[in-house]
Parts: C-alpha cells; sequence; structure tokens
C-alpha cells in the first residue's frame, strides 16, 4: 500500500511555504541576471529531448525543498511499487501496469505473482500479424477487396489516444489507409463519418475496455446496422469488425467472432491504455514496426523514471513544478503549447490523461483533502494560441504556467516555414520572462514620435509584466519513438503529483454519476408524457425538450 502522509504534513512544505515568500519577490530577469550559468543548471538531455526549465521561478533551494517534499511523499517507494505490480491502484484493488504493455527488455513483471508479458507479447504478436495483413491487403472485405478505411470506435482512453497518436505520426501513415475515430454518441458523429465510406473496404474497430460504454456501444450497433444494409448477410460481419476489450462475454454477445478480438487487462487503466491493443488503429496505420517505437520511446522514459536519481529526473522535476505553482503560487491550470501542428490533440488527450487521474478532493487516508490537486489542462498548438489566448497569459491576472513543445526538425520542410514557427517559439517563452517594462515601453514610443501625453496614457497598457513560467521541451524531430517517450514523460508526471498530494490517480469514480443519472433518464424519454420526478430545473428542460422534438 501506499503511504497516505496528507500534503501539508510533509516537513517540506512547512519550509516551501516559508521558502516561496522570498522567492517570489525575485523577477526571473534577477534570477538569470544572477546566475548566467542558470540554463546548463536547469536544463536535462535525455536522448533526442531537451527539456530546459531554467525559466522557471526556482533556484537550487526550491530544486532541493521540491526534491525532499517528494522524498518525504514516498515517491521512490512508490515508483518501485508500480513497476512491480503493487495494487497501488487500491480502490479497484488493481496493479497499474501501463509500463508492462511496452517493456521492452522483456524482463519478467508480476501482476497477482504472475508474469504478464507473456500475454502482452501474445496479444502484441496478434496485433503485428493483423496490421500486417491489413496493410499489405491480405485482409479483405466481404466483397475480396482491400481495406482503404479503419473506423476506431471507442471513447476516451479507447479514442483520445490512437486520436492524438495518428494524428502526431500522420507523416508515417501508409497512404491509401485512412483512419477515423467515431466517438461521441450524437448521431452525427457515425453518420458524418460513414457518409463517404464503401462498407465493402471499411473495418470497424469496437474499443472498449468493459464492452459496456454506452456511447461505444451505441455507435458499434449503428455501425453494425449501416454495414448490414449493404452486406446484408451477417456472416460478413466477421470480415469488417473487430473488438479490443478485457470482456470477452460481451464481445461474444455482440457477435464479433472471439477470433477477432484482441484483448487486454484490468491493470491498464483506460486513459493508460495506448501502448495495449487499443492502438491496434495505430499499428495498423503507422506500421507494427512504428508502433513499436513508439513502445521504445515510452520504455527509455519508464528506465529513466525509475532509475534516475529525483533530481535529474525529467518527469520527477515536471510534476515538482506543476505542484510549486498549483500550491504555492495558486496556479489552477497548466498549458500545452506544442509548436507542431501534428501534435493539435496532444494538449487534449492529456486533459483526460491528468484530469482523470487527478482531479480528485480525497486523500489516500479516505478524509478530504485540504489542498489543491489536479490542474486544470488546456492548449492548442503554436502559432494559433498566439492569436487567440496569449493575450491572457502574458498581461492577464492569471499565473498560467507553460510547457512549449517544439521539433527542431520539420516533418514538412517548406520554405521558411519552420525557422519563423520556432523564432515563435524561441520568442515567446523569451518574453513572458523578460516581460517589457515601463522604460522600454516609454523608450519606445517616444522613439516612434508620439507625445508625452499619448505616451503617459498608452504606457500603461503596452508594459509587460514577464516573471511568466514554462518548460521548453526541444525535440530533435517528431518519430514514434520521441512521441513515446514524450507521452510516457507526461504519464510519469501525472504519477509523481498524484502520489505526492496523496491522492489515488488511477481509478475514476467521478464519471459514474452522470452516467448513472444519464441511464435513469434515458427510459423518461421514450414517450411524450411530462415529467416531474427531478428538481424544477431538470423536470422543465426535459419537458421543454418534449415539446420542441
Ligand atoms: O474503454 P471503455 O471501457 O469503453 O471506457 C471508455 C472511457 O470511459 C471512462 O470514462 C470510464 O468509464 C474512461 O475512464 C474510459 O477511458
Amino acid at each position: 500500500m501506499l503511504q497516505t502522509v496528507p500534503f501539508e504534513q510533509l516537513p517540506a512544505y512547512k519550509k516551501l511555504k516559508t521558502h516561496h515568500k522570498t522567492i517570489a519577490q525575485k523577477h526571473l530577469r534577477e534570477l538569470f541576471a544572477e546566475d548566467p550559468d542558470r540554463h546548463k543548471k536547469f536544463s536535462i538531455r535525455f536522448g533526442d529531448i531537451l527539456l530546459d526549465y531554467s525559466k522557471n521561478r526556482i533556484n537550487s533551494r526550491t530544486r532541493s525543498y521540491l526534491i525532499q517534499l517528494a522524498q518525504e511523499a514516498g515517491l521512490s517507494e512508490a515508483i518501485e511499487k508500480m513497476f512491480t505490480g503493487d495494487k497501488i491502484n487500491a480502490t479497484e484493488g488493481r496493479s497499474v501496469l501501463h509500463v508492462a504493455l511496452r517493456n521492452r527488455s522483456n524482463e519478467p513483471i508480476l501482476s497477482d505473482g504472475k508474469d504478464v508479458m507473456p500475454e502482452v507479447n501474445e496479444v502484441l504478436a496478434k496485433m503485428k500479424d493483423f496490421s500486417g495483413r491489413v496493410r499489405s491487403g491480405a485482409w479483405k472485405g466481404y466483397t475480396s477487396k482491400e481495406i482503404t478505411d479503419i473506423v476506431n470506435i471507442g471513447i476516451g482512453g479507447s479514442d483520445l489516444g490512437p486520436v492524438m497518436v495518428t494524428e502526431a505520426l500522420k507523416a508515417y501513415g501508409k497512404p491509401g489507409l485512412n483512419v477515423h475515430f467515431v466517438s461521441n454518441v450524437d448521431g452525427t458523429h457515425i453518420a458524418e463519418t460513414v457518409k463517404t465510406l464503401n462498407p465493402e473496404t471499411t473495418l470497424f474497430m469496437i474499443a472498449s475496455k468493459t464492452f459496456t460504454t454506452q456511447e461505444t456501444m451505441a455507435n458499434a450497433h449503428s455501425a453494425r446496422d449501416w454495414f448490414l444494409e449493404k452486406a446484408a448477410d451477417e456472416a460478413h460481419v466477421k470480415k469488417h469488425f473487430v473488438a479490443i476489450s478485457t470482456n470477452r462475454k460481451e464481445v461474444e454477445k455482440f457477435g464479433i467472432d472471439p477470433e477477432n478480438m484482441f484483448g487486454f487487462w484490468d491493470w491498464v487503466g483506460g486513459r493508460y491504455s495506448l501502448w495495449s491493443a487499443i492502438g491496434l488503429s495505430i499499428a495498423c496505420f503507422v506500421g507494427f514496426q512504428n508502433f513499436e517505437q513508439l513502445l521504445t520511446g515510452a520504455h527509455e522514459m519508464d528506465k529513466h523514471f525509475r532509475t534516475t536519481k529525483l533530481d535529474r529526473n525529467i518527469p520527477v522535476l515536471l510534476g515538482l513544478l506543476g505542484i510549486w505553482y498549483n500550491n504555492f503560487f495558486g496556479a489552477q491550470t497548466q498549458a500545452i503549447l506544442p509548436y507542431d501542428q501534428y501534435l493539435h490533440r496532444f494538449a487534449a488527450y492529456f486533459q483526460q490523461g491528468d484530469m482523470e487521474s487527478n482531479g480528485k478532493s480525497t486523500g489516500r487516508d479516505g478524509k478530504p483533502v485540504a489542498h489543491q490537486t489536479g490542474p486544470i489542462i488546456w492548449g492548442e498548438p503554436g502559432t494559433n494560441g498566439q492569436h487567440a489566448f496569449y493575450q491572457l497569459i502574458h498581461q492577464g491576472t492569471k499565473l498560467i504556467p507553460c510547457d512549449f513543445i517544439a521539433p527542431a526538425v520539420s516533418l514538412n520542410p517548406l520554405g521558411d516555414h519552420h525557422k519563423m514557427l520556432l523564432s515563435n517559439f524561441f520568442a515567446q517563452t523569451e518574453a513572458l520572462m523578460n516581460g517589457k517594462t515601463e522604460e522600454e515601453v516609454r523608450a519606445e514610443l517616444e522613439g516612434s514620435g508620439k507625445s508625452k501625453e499619448e505616451t503617459d496614457f498608452l504606457t500603461p497598457f503596452k508594459t509587460f509584466s514577464g516573471n511568466r513560467p514554462t518548460n521548453s521541451i526541444l525535440v530533435r524531430k517528431i518519430t514514434p519513438k520521441v512521441l513515446g517517450s514524450l507521452i510516457a514523460m507526461y504519464e510519469h508526471k501525472i504519477f509523481v503529483q498524484g502520489i505526492i498530494w496523496n491522492i489515488f490517480s488511477f481509478d475514476q469514480w467521478g464519471v459514474e454519476l452522470g452516467k448513472q443519472l444519464a441511464n435513469k433518464i434515458y427510459p423518461e424519454l421514450q414517450n411524450d408524457w411530462p415529467v416531474s420526478n427531478h428538481d424544477s430545473s431538470t423536470n422543465g428542460l426535459i419537458n421543454q425538450y418534449k415539446r420542441w422534438r
């Protein structure tokens, strides 16, 4: 079991509270002026990834106190418990072993005393064979045509990972093999998706850990109806439907041949499952070799996370920096800003990853926590964000810690586009750190010929406080391996924060109540009778809906 010491009772917490008073008085400009070597002191190279965390409101003392906080929270022990299959997902009585899915060392990893690697490798072999047959055209539809379109039907962790990765690795996709994703129960999603597809050459992947999720089962049945409208014969279903799930019984009940089922296990959390058979659409789209590279990148980050001392440990430092702003500076959110259009779903992916893991308010001791926990994760690719919300980040009243990510090498080298993109990437963190002083603004306005009156009026609006913290993550190029490391880096950052905040990061009871109430309301919508058994708002809304539909 994990220790259950409340966050604010950790000795280092008090040291950080006191320390915060002094360090908060220092502007980042001063911290850089004091130490020209700052970039070197607060950067870490990890293969093709450079993390520069020097533009944070910390000094060496801050870092050492944060590391102490991690040690006092039992972080190193907790990491070992995860990697060795301890049931750290205590409320569900499960291990947390997404690291086993990408365990390229093949060293045994035990859950319930049993090495899980043989089964992991068996599923990987099945994925390799299947994706190879789809890509080579050996897998044929019911009219003996090759598959041209794959439709992944799933939601949450059974959708967001495959979406994000296939978008991020679009340059590695097979021309002529298209992937589509249907997740929302809104009929528009599946209707719009299948509109342009041919049932003869379409393969549906029904991805659901439980195989009971309302949205996914509704979409799966509608997909089947659409398919049979043309194919007519149920016997053809097995050539166009595969299932990815832990629930064999429900898969068979749906009518998918168990031969076409790709299994995974309860010790894989939905939001950590893209490395499992849930990644089948990825393997088909980019090829199994590239999927293995993704696993390798994640595995390298796993080894780094498990074996590197805390003050040189990338996920640990990112997690502690997030805690520094979340719990000592009052920041409510964390922005992830990839300067790479292919990574346009990267922040969205970690909305589930982070917020479903650490959006908790009950401590591991069963008591309400007395401190802030998970941040709101958000973000859009650069440079688009600069034309949407950077005004707030630069001059708003809220502190927004930002992670800037960029590749040195573009996958689409076109004229000077990449140099322009990267100049913005470098400039934004510099501007957020330095700001622009009143004196600088005044000199600029006077230099442009503005009168004294205009200058006096405009200066306050054109001044930038700066001192706004950022991390810069520069990678050589977005490859499957680098992407795998980046995703694992953020997964482990989330783990670090949950351990220190004394919460359970691997269950998600908070998603249940809404589903339960929806299941109660759904039958009430089957008729036109007015309802009166809810609160007046819910009654009023339902009854107006009934009048309008
Ligand atoms: O894969 P499945 O079982 O269909 O669950 C889908 C998603 O639903 C949840 O909200 C849990 O109910 C997410 O945690 C999960 O990824």
